[in-house]
């Protein structure tokens, strides 16, 4: 326990009854001790004090106490010793005293506790990894040696005399009792003509009872032969003789040269020790890392290092002030240091602890050459848009699971890196759900995504051309009109079915109610967004649909190679919840995916190399960011598992629109009128207009649309809607009056009353002519 300041008459005031005393009163958490202390005594006094509250934090924070609040003594004491009489500044002690906080007692800790059992017998997935890996170790190693049969037994035959030699040598060595003629020799060489007489006699006794032996054991063993190679049957004969040959084959081997080859050679897993850890993080160049690591403390490890998974896993608690992000930053200068390739090493933070943790996994494969793990919705199972479903595994092989519901999602990466195999998973996921209202478009016109033509309520495959925008900004503007149906009707529902004013499972399961989950995905959504004629509306109906839409059941996903201003609008950008960001090249590539700020706090797909396709970071499903490897789906896979969705469609009688054969009637252009603009931009009470005043008007509210339009070209453009430019009093755009060419309210209101009936009048008569 450290103080600031202390009592400078307690010389010998440092007694362990006096210092008892001083807790006591301290037990109510403000212990007061006067300021200006003697040194020496400070020291006893404080192990006194440290003694006591080891085991507690140590930061003490102290307080002054000025003179004039001293006056009220609720919380300090005064120096009763101070030699005026006056009080002097005192400190109030922070610190809790011990078992006077509840939470301080072992049994409130949050101790985070080991599992008790491996994580292989735990884990299903780690357990089917285990068996699967035995089984195929089984195989290989069958496969193996049955290819080599026919090198074995040329082996064998070229070893069974060398055997043969071997065993006869062996066995006359045995029957002369060749091991004692060094003794023999010896007694020979020092004249020890007792010695040797004594050996040699005892060397005839052995040869005399080994020969005896030998008769004995040949009779039935001829015998045996005998009954063999004349009386057994053939196979048990062939049997016998391979049995014989190949312990003679094995015999005449040499130990370089072993008759059966390894069907396996053992990699071997590189450890990951504290040390190399510790030694790791001192190379990153951080000036507090450095001083632990020279110090000895400030870096420690609050669980062993173990296995997890296919790699190593270290919880590091970092020295005070360097976070996980920190570290995450230089994950390059760490895989050096670690000298591991940079796909295995993976610093996270550990969102259950605090800043300075760090959880350090070390692969042993990088994460791009591991085997792809098979989607478990493949070949079985039904989604729920409620629950989440699997679309990634993580570093470690774990799955990794995405809500799509009341979300949106923006998936961005540089050309060929998994956007729209990404984009797959989850578009199938949405189609193994029977009520989910599909809306698939693919601007790259590849057909990447053809197989859910079969169950998409709207579909179209086209390269970012005319037909393909129309038919997405068709489809958006659906979806767009859905949002008004589908606020009052959910505004309609009685109050005790929309708590929460949102779409539930019970709410969406009710079909009539028109509340069901919708889907739309847009895959090269830059070819909307930057494109002149539909680029402004495409960005204000998504921007709708994704800022109002999750709470009414509509999901928008997006995906796009250019993840830039001007071909992913920031408003849109800014608000999907969910955003998964594979290979991309900068920094601003990066922080339009993933978020502002992300590539400064360490998120970096641009660290990903070329080998790492499908891999990327997912961000918004959790409450931390993951790296993952989308589950790969390819093209045939995608038609079988579309094939089930549609089935389960059919059953439940939700194929519909472009599934069902429908097509949708898609207009060309833009959907806004341009007698509607000049209404808006017109201001309340304002009767006359000048033309060009309209045009500025009108290109402020859609720049896209009229751009560079001149009063000839607004009088063209309003002919046909048979409303005629006049001469009119109004303020120019100098703000002074004139008399120049212009629209009037009255004229206008006509027109737009006349263009009106004649569409309605359109409409109804193609109705009855259709
Ligand atoms: N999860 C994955 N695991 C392994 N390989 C993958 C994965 N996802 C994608 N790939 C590989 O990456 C290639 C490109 O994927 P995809 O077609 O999704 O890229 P893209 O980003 O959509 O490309 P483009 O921008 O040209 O449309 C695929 O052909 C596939 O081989």
């Amino acid at each position: 326990m450290r103080f600031i300041g202390r009592n400078n008459h307690d010389d010998n005031d440092h007694s362990g009854d006096q210092a008892d005393d001083r807790d006591d009163a301290g037990q109510a958490m403000g212990e007061v001790v006067p300021l200006h202390r003697d040194p020496v005594t400070d020291d006893q006094d404080n192990e006194n004090q440290d003694s006591q509250a080891a085991p507690r934090v140590q930061d003490v924070i102290a307080r002054e106490v000025p003179a004039a609040e001293s006056a009220a003594p609720a919380d300090y004491d005064l120096d009763p010793d101070s030699d005026d009489g006056e009080p002097v500044a005192a400190v109030l002690r922070v610190d809790p005293v011990p078992g006077s906080v509840p939470g301080l007692f072992p049994w409130d800790r949050t101790d985070e506790r080991r599992e008790v059992l491996p994580l292989w017998l735990t884990d299903a997935t780690t357990r089917k990894a285990a068996v699967v890996w035995a089984g195929d170790m089984v195989k290989h190693k069958a496969k193996f040696h049955a290819a080599r049969t026919p090198l074995y037994a040329g082996r064998v035959a070229v070893r069974v005399p060398r055997g043969g030699v071997r065993v006869m040598r062996d066995y006359t060595r045995w029957v002369s009792d060749a091991e004692t003629r060094p003794l023999r020799l010896e007694a020979v060489r020092k004249a020890d003509a007792l010695e040797h007489m004594k050996l040699a006699q005892k060397t005839a006794d052995r040869q005399k009872a080994r020969l005896a032996i030998s008769g004995a054991v040949a009779v039935p063993v001829l015998a045996g032969l005998a009954v063999v190679v004349f009386a057994a049957p053939v196979p048990v004969a062939v049997l016998l003789a391979i049995g014989a040959a190949s312990w003679l084959g094995v015999r005449g081997g040499t130990e370089d040269k072993p008759l059966i080859g390894r069907a396996v050679v053992t990699g071997k897993v590189p450890e990951l020790t504290s040390d190399m850890v510790i030694r790791a993080l001192g190379s990153l160049n951080n000036s507090l890392i450095n001083n632990a690591v020279k110090s000895g403390r400030g870096i420690t490890f609050p669980n062993p290092i173990h296995r997890d998974g296919p790699g190593w896993r270290a919880d590091i608690d970092l020295p005070y002030g360097v976070t996980a992000n920190d570290i995450m930053d230089k994950r390059k200068g760490l895989a050096s240091a670690l000298r591991r390739p940079l796909g295995c090493v993976w610093p996270e933070p550990d969102p259950d602890q605090h800043e300075g943790r760090l959880v350090l996994w070390v692969g042993d494969k990088d994460m791009a050459k591991s085997p792809a793990t098979p989607w478990p919705l493949a070949t079985k199972g039904k989604v729920s848009m409620f629950e989440a479903f699997a679309f990634a595994t993580d570093q470690r092989g774990r799955m990794v699971t995405l809500l799509l519901m009341f979300g949106n999602m923006l998936i961005g990466a540089m050309p060929r890196f998994g956007k729209t195999f990404a984009l797959r998973v989850v578009l199938l996921a949405a189609a193994l759900d029977p009520t989910v209202e599909m809306y698939v478009y693919e601007l790259k016109g590849t057909g990447d995504l053809d197989s859910l033509e079969q169950v998409a309520h709207r579909f179209h495959s086209g390269p970012g051309d005319d037909p393909a925008l129309n038919a997405t900004m068709a489809g958006l503007r659906e979806v767009h009109a859905e949002l008004e149906t589908r606020a009052h009707a959910l505004k309609r529902l009685p109050v005790d079915l929309r708590k929460e004013n949102k779409v539930t499972p019970e709410i969406a399961a009710k079909r009539s109610w028109g509340l069901y989950p919708i889907v739309v995905a847009i895959d090269e959504c830059q070819e909307l967004f930057s494109d002149k004629t539909h680029g402004g509306e495409a960005e204000e109906l998504c921007l709708a649909i994704i800022k109002r839409g999750p709470a009414l059941g509509i999901m928008l996903v997006l995906a796009t190679q250019r993840p830039d201003s001007d071909s992913l609008p920031t408003g849109v950008s800014a608000n999907a919840g969910i955003r998964l960001c594979l290979r991309v090249m900068g920094q601003t590539e990066n922080d339009m995916v993933l978020g502002t700020s992300s590539y400064k706090n360490g998120l970096r797909a641009t660290e990903f190399s070329l080998k790492d396709k499908g891999i990327g970071i997912l961000k918004g499903h959790a409450d931390a960011h993951q790296t993952v490897r989308s589950y790969y789906i390819d093209g045939p896979q995608a038609e079988q598992i579309v094939k089930r969705a549609r089935a389960l469609r059919e059953a439940a009688g939700t194929i519909t629109g472009h599934a069902a054969g429908e097509t949708p009637d898609v207009k060309a252009g833009p959907q806004f009128s341009l007698l509607d603009d000049i209404a808006a931009v017109m201001a309340p009470g304002e009767e006359q207009v000048h033309s060009e005043v309209i045009c500025d008007r009108l290109e402020e509210l859609r720049a896209d649309v009229y751009k560079g339009w001149d009063a000839t070209g607004l009088a063209n453009a309003l002919k046909p809607l048979k409303l005629k430019t006049d001469q009119v009093w109004a303020a120019g755009t100098d703000g002074k009056n004139a008399n120049r060419r212009g629209i009037k309210r009255a004229d206008l209101t006509k027109a737009r009353a006349t263009n009106t009936n004649t569409k309605r009048d359109d409409s109804e008569g193609g109705e009855a002519t259709g």
